[in-house]
């Protein structure tokens, strides 16, 4: 199985000055909140491509991307595990593009338009599922509840359209890929692609289709999305490449602020263990009100009193999350200190930041200077009970996947208070 995901529209009708693809809702881009949902169905299903996303070969994509050739390089940075490629000047030579960048065992494909960047992971599933039972075409559908009328040049009723018979289409639209590579070959352009099917003589099968898979076209859609973000769409989401070990815990269930309460700021820090995250923390939480949270005491505290006896996966950060969500239900801004390797790791914080409406800011610690990073690494000493601190083989060996977060600085080039004082002029200068 494989997804075409659509972005390469410029969002006119948007008219937010950029790719509609590119525009945050819940402080995470379009095309990142689509490609996540439909990477989740793909590590959770049982096709073809249920390796990890994090781990998946590019030059074997079963996600592509097609954006506009004008700004490749952007969602290229953004999505730096998914192929990415050009689009054309309409939808059709969009999806047409990205079904040839498809592996050939591709047999089941799904069409995604990265405007319906909320459609749940379930909905993928149901799709494909009605594929998979031996459909050419399947298309997600809402009941229409306006009033249809069809009307002439002038604008005068020709009719009035029975509305219990009526649709209003989604995405995914799933194929069978010969089907779909069949009717994009025979016939021109279409506004989705079940309709080059029809025209093709096939038949396409509406399934229930799901709120959450609204397309964001005009400016009003944006504060849709947000709200259904804030109301709980991301549990339904199922982003998590761990089949569900951590999606509830990231939330912290959208409670609301306190009348009154500021806007808190979620401040995700992410880098190699040595690299300063602790350090700039506590730098930060000295100058602004902020809770700091950071996953090595949660983790440690966990090994040391016997919860676990070793920490393989992502229960620390399950803690971590829980905890920070409960801070910025209050209005108190917080400082996330995790090694944040991977883009589920950053997907699942930023998540947090959404449900309850905080700011995002993201921010990467490196280190240009080797032999200084890994004196600070053999210099380390426990300071937590249970805290084992790694070798400098083990950070050097430490999966930690590229990154595009709002600021990458310089541990070796400036101080712990200049990084702070950098990173405050940040979120006041993008309040
Ligand atoms: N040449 C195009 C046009 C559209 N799309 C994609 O098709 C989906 C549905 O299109 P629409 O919502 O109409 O997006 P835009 O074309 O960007 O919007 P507008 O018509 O307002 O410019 C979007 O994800 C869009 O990026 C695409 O990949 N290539
Ligand atoms: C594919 C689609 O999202 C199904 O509703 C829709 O047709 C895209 O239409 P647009 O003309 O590109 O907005």
């Amino acid at each position: 199985m494989g997804v075409v995901v659509v972005a390469a529209g410029m969002g006119v009708r948007l008219g937010a000055g950029m790719p509609k693809a590119l525009v945050r809702v819940g402080g995470r881009t379009l095309v990142e909140h689509a490609v996540a949902r439909a990477q989740s169905w793909l590590s959770s299903s049982d096709g073809t491509a249920r390796d990890e996303p994090s781990r998946r070969n590019v030059s074997k994509p079963a996600v592509v991307v097609v954006a506009p050739a004008t700004h490749l390089a952007e969602f290229e940075a953004l999505l730096p595990e998914v192929c990415v490629i050009p689009g054309g000047a309409e939808r059709t030579d969009s999806v047409a593009a990205g079904l040839a960048a498809l592996p050939a065992d591709v047999e089941i494909v799904l069409v995604h338009d990265a405007a319906r960047a909320l459609a749940p992971s379930s909905l993928f599933d149901a799709v494909a599922d009605a594929v998979a039972a031996g459909a050419d075409a399947v298309v997600p559908g809402l009941p229409v509840t306006d009033t249809v009328k069809q009307v002439d040049a002038a604008g005068s009723v020709v009719q009035t359209l029975d509305r219990s018979s009526l649709r209003a289409v989604q995405t995914p639209q799933g194929f069978r890929r010969s089907a779909l590579e069949a009717a994009h070959a025979r016939v021109g352009a279409a506004t989705d692609d079940a309709a080059l099917i029809e025209r093709a003589g096939g038949t396409v099968q509406v399934i229930d289709g799901d709120p959450l898979a609204m397309k964001i076209t005009l400016p009003p859609d944006i504060d849709a999305a947000e709200r259904l973000l804030a109301a709980g769409g991301l549990s339904r989401s199922g982003e998590s490449p761990q089949a569900g070990r951590v999606p509830e815990e990231r939330s912290g269930g959208g409670v609301s602020r306190p009348s009154g309460a500021p806007r808190p700021t979620l401040i995700i820090l992410g880098g190699l263990p040595g690299v300063g995250k602790t350090t700039l923390a506590r730098a930060l939480a000295r100058r602004i009100p902020l809770a700091h949270i950071r996953v090595d005491t949660i983790e440690a505290t966990m090994v040391h009193s016997g919860l676990a006896d070793k920490i393989t996966g992502p229960e620390g950060y399950a803690v971590a999350f829980r905890v920070a969500a409960d801070q910025l239900a209050l209005g108190m801004s917080v400082v996330a200190d995790t090694v944040n390797p991977m883009p589920e790791t950053r997907g699942w914080w930023r998540d947090v930041a959404a449900q309850h409406d905080a700011r995002v800011v993201e921010v990467e610690l490196t280190c240009s200077d080797q032999s200084q990073h890994e004196s600070r690494v053999g210099e380390r000493v426990s300071d937590i009970p249970g805290l084992r601190v790694p070798t400098w083989q083990e950070v050097l060996d430490r999966e930690y996947h590229p990154w595009a977060p709002d600021l990458r600085l310089d541990t070796a080039t400036s101080s712990p208070d200049e990084l702070a004082d950098t990173v405050i002029g940040w979120m006041r200068s993008h309040q």
